[in-house]
């Protein structure tokens, strides 16, 4: 028997406010409810300064659902909102009863945040990071305010690649301030474990670790919110892309036929969540000879655009192969932030504005007011 969001906000009806005597379930608070097989995570919207008294609420809901027959894991998280809880959390929870049949449903946006994006690999290596690091900065260079959540647990590379050192510092409550680089403000889960940590934070703890980076940080007032994902389509990466409220998803692919293979993959978790897909990326699409010039497609450039085409989706550009890109990154120098006037900084920020477009009007910065 398969469980559903009613058997769970049965049980919560056992679990009683400590203020008011209300049943959890009853209070609208409960958002967020999603059920992979045995698997229940949650969220108990609270004001910032009910987290304390909340947390024995916390517990109590997890060994409530944790008692259902077919339940094997609970994962509840508290999370603070702006507005007040309960009209709030009722109106979003309203709007996550999913129609029988219809699309999976929305996890909630972040307050401030205009657009969130998504960019999303089939497979490790193919240089996603890199490519979501500058296009955040090119992105950036557009006239739009701009954020970065580095949610790779696997293998967080945001902290090199901006050249950040150093821990966030909290602002208030549970919430942490972003870092900044590039006029970008940044957050990786890689500030918060030590790099000698072992990553063998595995399905639900992924989605708690986005859940809190997503919701618990300062993000203020952004325009884009660019999220590295873990390489891959596993279940992980799949729940990812159904708990963050995205505007859409750019696949990074290198022109290889079984870095497509995966590409596809990709496009099609994607699908399966109902994110829509705002195009497909070569990365090392081509080298230009420092040297002499001369252009050499080393991967049969070429096999992103006819798989784009293919799968019918938007094909966003080409980003060659150079030496000057690695270096940047690893130097922690993104190139578009380092050498803007660049051949290669040129790609990213066509990059940019294709999924500007793709975005539509809401990534349109602010016009500039000028007082003659
Ligand atoms: N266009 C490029 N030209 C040259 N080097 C590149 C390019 N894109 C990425 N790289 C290099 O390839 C390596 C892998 O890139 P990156 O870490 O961005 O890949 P990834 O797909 O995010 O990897 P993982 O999935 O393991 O996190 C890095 O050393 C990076 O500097």
């Amino acid at each position: 028997m398969s469980l559903s969001q009613a058997d769970i906000l049965r049980a919560l009806e056992l679990v009683k406010l400590p203020a008011s005597g209300q049943s959890l379930a009853a209070s609208g608070r409960v958002a967020d409810i999603l059920i992979d097989g045995g698997k229940v995570i949650f969220a108990i919207g609270i004001d910032a300064t009910e987290a304390a008294a909340m947390e024995p609420v916390r517990k109590a809901a997890e060994s409530a659902v944790g008692g259902l027959p077919g339940v094997t894991q609970v994962l509840v998280g508290l999370t603070a909102d702006k507005a007040a809880p309960s009209a709030g959390m009722q109106a979003r929870q309203q709007a996550h009863r999913p129609a029988p049949g219809g699309p999976p449903p929305k996890p909630a946006g972040v307050p401030g945040v205009k657009q969130i994006i998504a960019v999303a690999s089939g497979k490790g290596g193919v240089g996603k990071s890199t490519t979501a690091a500058n296009l955040a900065v090119a992105l950036s260079t557009l006239g739009l305010k701009v954020g970065v959540l580095d949610s790779d647990i696997y293998g967080p590379s945001m902290p090199k690649l901006f050249g950040i050192t150093g821990k966030p510092q909290i602002v208030s409550g549970r919430t942490l301030g972003p870092m900044e680089a590039y006029g970008l403000k940044v957050m990786s889960i890689g500030f918060l474990v030590d790099e000698e940590t072992p990553m063998i934070w595995r399905g639900p703890m992924v989605i708690s670790a986005i859940t809190q980076m997503l919701r618990e940080v300062a993000w203020g007032e952004l325009d884009v919110l660019v999220v590295d994902m873990p390489p891959g389509t596993g279940d992980a990466q799949l729940t990812m892309a159904q708990q963050v409220p995205l505007a859409g998803a750019v696949i990074v692919s290198t022109p290889q036929d079984l870095a497509l293979l995966d590409a596809r993959r990709g496009v099609a978790m994607f699908r399966k969540v109902a994110v829509p897909i705002l195009g497909l990326v070569e990365n090392m699409s081509y080298f230009i000879c420092p040297e002499c010039g001369h252009r050499s497609d080393i991967f049969a450039h070429g096999g992103a655009r006819h798989e784009a085409e293919r799968l019918g989706i938007p094909f966003l550009g080409e980003i060659p192969l150079a030496m000057p890109i690695r270096e940047t990154s690893d130097g922690g120098r993104p190139i578009v932030a380092s050498d803007p006037s660049s051949a290669h900084a040129k790609a990213y920020i066509a990059l940019a504005r294709q999924v500007q477009a793709a975005l539509g009007g809401a990534t349109r910065a602010a016009p500039r007011i000028v007082i003659e």
